[in-house]
């Protein structure tokens, strides 16, 4: 019985961490059905409610509008993200003057909210890629980045995903993208650490071979400052 009841816990341990492995943002099947505008009525209810328990007092002027503020933000803009219909559509070009070396994007803005805590994670994203017939529009890969950035996330997650957009747009799974941000969760909060910042990176084909691996950490040299 005991070792039914070990084999059991380790098998749920396996699933979740198999479960974690996926790159997707975890979303339930009904999670469009209701309209952004029907989201932002029951959030500014939902808000309304912490703020009264928190014994704010929401006749007051300045605060009387802050529940649909909250509401909005979250739906039209911080977690805009998380609709299919708001992903950029990424215009691609043939490559007919055959560039053939790696392209860098460096050094692109990234806005995001941890999915832990609900705080912003505020750094930088580059990407960098090597056409196989394809290149596509420079401002296209930071629209990319910023539609998977407002999301609640994980740093880790939200890397893979840009790395899996890319190669999908570009037919190549010659992509590589690096994220270097700070987390007010670990700046603002519990630990208050306000220097440590998060690297994270997402090598594709071409990327695994430290030589090329190399001139992209070269190109983007992690001097970034926030
Ligand atoms: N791996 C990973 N962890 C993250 C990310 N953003 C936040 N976290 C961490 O998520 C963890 C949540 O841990 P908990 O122990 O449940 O939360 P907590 O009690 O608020 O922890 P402290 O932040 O240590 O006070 C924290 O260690 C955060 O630093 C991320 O993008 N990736
Ligand atoms: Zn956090």
């Amino acid at each position: 019985m005991k070792i039914d009841k070990a084999l059991e816990e380790q098998y749920e341990e396996f699933g979740n961490e198999h479960a974690m492995s996926s790159a997707e943002t975890p979303l339930r099947d009904d999670a469009f059905d209701l309209s952004d505008s029907e989201k932002i009525e029951r959030i500014e209810q939902d808000v309304y409610s912490i703020m009264e328990t928190l014994g704010l007092d929401l006749t007051d002027d300045s605060l009387r509008g802050t529940p649909r503020r909250v509401a909005k933000m979250f739906v039209q803009e911080i977690f805009g993200g998380l609709h299919p219909q708001k992903k950029p559509n990424a215009s691609t070009f043939e490559n007919k003057y055959k560039y053939g070396e790696m392209l860098v994007e460096k050094n692109i803005t990234v806005y995001s909210t941890c999915e832990h805590h609900l705080l912003p994670i505020v750094g930088r994203a580059h990407v960098g890629y090597i056409s196989n017939g394809k290149v596509v529009g420079l401002s296209k890969m930071n629209r990319i980045v910023d539609y998977f950035a407002k999301r609640p996330q994980v740093q880790e997650r939200m890397t893979m995903q840009i790395v899996q957009e890319l190669q999908k747009v570009l037919n190549t799974k010659d992509v590589a993208c690096v994220v270097d941000a700070k987390h007010l969760c670990v700046n603002s909060r519990g630990i208050r650490d306000i220097e440590s910042s998060t690297v994270t990176a997402e090598f594709g084909g071409k990327f695994k071979d430290p030589a090329v691996r190399r001139e992209f950490l070269d190109y983007i040299k992690l001097d970034t400052e926030f």
